[in-house]
């Protein structure tokens, strides 16, 4: 189905930024380098290799750790005017505990920020972007409540060292990825697949987590800083086929990114009704003495409610739903079949090089009004949208998807959602978790069988230019891709 974007030129409005994004194990290597001990992503591909669909790890990946003026290079070739990318906690604390700074580790994001600021980049930092160091995981990592004191430490050293200098702040990178994935199931380090009861204590520990990095920040720096805070979310749309019940799409929209939404930007708080409701039922069914959804205590339920100055969203496609029936076999107890609905791509929707990566521009103009009717019109950064090919430099199709993606974006704006800013994902390709390399969603393409890890801008590199340049979105503009300049 071919998705024609409008044919007018359609300008953004002023004040609105844009940006492009990265994470810190997907793109540093020097995975060892200068006191960086191991995290759970270094300890699962060197256990695993072949975890990874193509056997790599992110030991080197893109090299940034030795190459970010390069990066901060295609950034002024972009015009970007901010870039989103991670800390790796145990390249900063090799204790995982405030007991010992690395150093080097600081001075590696302080001569990056400064190499940004020195072209007026604003540096949006990530404080956790998956990659937990190895010894927290061996203590329990986010299903150990002790977790919440030991990232608020982490998060307090990361604000006294870059503060200063750094006003855009996400404490987390996609709760939801990190708990359902990694506690959950075995699809991401460090693959617990402790079913319908890890992905659940992960939950409430990172919500809680998140909450007292905030309120350090909040009683700590803003006074004398004036930065803002806020979570990102990965929000999959969902909606119901033909004449199902959209009951059954809200519930797993509930489930998938209302889990963390709703305890922090909803009027109430706490975890979504129908979430306590459905697993409380059926924990009592499967002969639980208590649910195996946590309760937040009425001082974590404070503490939680309203801890985000912005909320971050990170949105790529959109399911169908259907009810889970006699073709499914969930496990009991699991994530799938305390909600007994399932989400499901048609083979016919066009799609990119990951499995899950369909082209449903609507589906992005319905999450952002259905936030917008949830949370009372929150300011939304989207930060992550992109495309995933299998490599190549004219990739008419990852262009084809930005422009649908952000002219949908500009249709919801257009109806009051409140959308402040937008990060491509990603500035390059990197290391895309448990498919490696084998997927790339780069506006600049790494060759990565040169040792200097060469960067290309691609035909999207070039249009994404053209869009903060002009800012606007013109479907017609045909790119020069024969050189890169800085403008
Ligand atoms: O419901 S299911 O579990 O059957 C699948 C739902 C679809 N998921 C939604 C979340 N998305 C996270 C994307 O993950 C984000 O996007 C980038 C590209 O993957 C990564 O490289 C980034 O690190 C990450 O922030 C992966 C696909």
């Amino acid at each position: 189905t071919i998705i024609e974007a409008k044919q007018s030129v359609r300008k953004f409005p002023d004040g609105f930024i844009f940006g492009a994004a990265t994470a810190s194990y997907q793109i540093e290597g020097g995975w060892d380098a200068d006191g960086k001990t191991e995290n759970i992503w270094d300890h699962m591909t060197h256990k695993e290799p072949c975890l990874i669909a193509d056997c790599s790890n992110g030991d080197v990946a893109d090299d940034s750790y030795n190459l970010y003026k390069r990066d901060v290079e295609m950034m002024r070739e972009l015009g970007l005017q901010f870039y989103r990318f991670s800390l790796s906690w145990n390249r900063i604390l090799p204790t995982s505990f405030p007991d010992k700074i690395n150093e080097a580790g600081v001075q590696y994001y302080n001569n990056l920020i400064n190499e940004m600021l020195k072209y007026n980049i604003e540096p949006m930092i990530t404080l956790y972007h998956w990659d937990l160091p190895q010894k927290l995981q061996d203590m329990g990592g986010w299903a150990n409540p002790h977790i919440v004191d030991w990232f608020a430490d982490y998060a307090r050293v990361a604000f006294e060292n870059f503060g200063d200098r750094v006003k855009y702040w996400i404490t987390m990178n996609e709760p939801r990825e990190v708990c359902y994935q990694g506690y959950g199931d075995v699809t991401k380090a460090p693959r617990l697949n402790m079913k319908g009861i890890g992905e659940y204590m992960c939950a409430k520990n990172l919500l809680v987590a998140h909450a007292k990095a905030y309120d350090i920040y909040d009683k700590e720096f803003r006074e004398k800083w004036g930065g803002t805070v806020g979570i990102t979310l990965s929000a999959t749309w969902h909606e119901p086929e033909g004449d199902m019940d959209a009951d059954l799409a809200e519930t797993i929209n509930q489930f998938e990114w209302g889990q963390y939404a709703h305890p922090i930007f909803s009027e109430t708080g706490d975890f979504p009704p129908i979430m306590k409701e459905m697993i409380a039922a059926k924990s009592a069914e499967q002969g639980f003495y208590r649910s195996r959804l946590p309760e937040f205590t009425p001082e974590e339920l404070e503490l939680v409610r309203g801890s985000s100055d912005f909320l971050g969203i990170n949105h790529y496609s959109t399911f169908l739903v259907r009810k889970i029936d006699e073709r499914d076999s969930f496990e009991v107890p699991s994530y799938w079949d305390d909600m007994e609905i399932v989400g499901y791509q048609p083979e016919e929707w066009e799609g990119g090089a990951s499995s899950w990566l369909k082209v449903v521009p609507s589906g992005f103009y319905k999450l952002l009004h259905r936030l917008r009717e949830l949370y009372d019109n929150p300011p939304i950064m989207i930060t992550e949208n992109g495309f995933s090919t299998r490599g190549g430099l004219e990739d008419d199709n990852r262009v084809s998807y930005y422009r649908l993606y952000l002219d949908a974006m500009l249709d919801a704006m257009d109806e009051g959602c409140d959308v402040i800013g937008y990060a491509a994902w990603s500035l390059m390709d990197n290391f895309e978790w448990m498919q490696g390399y084998t997927e790339r969603f780069g506006l600049y393409e790494v060759d990565y069988s040169s040792p200097e890890r060469t960067r290309t801008p691609r035909k999207a590199a070039f249009v994404y230019k053209e869009i903060l340049r002009s800012r606007s979105l013109d479907p017609n503009y045909v790119p020069d891709t024969t050189v890169m300049t800085i403008d």
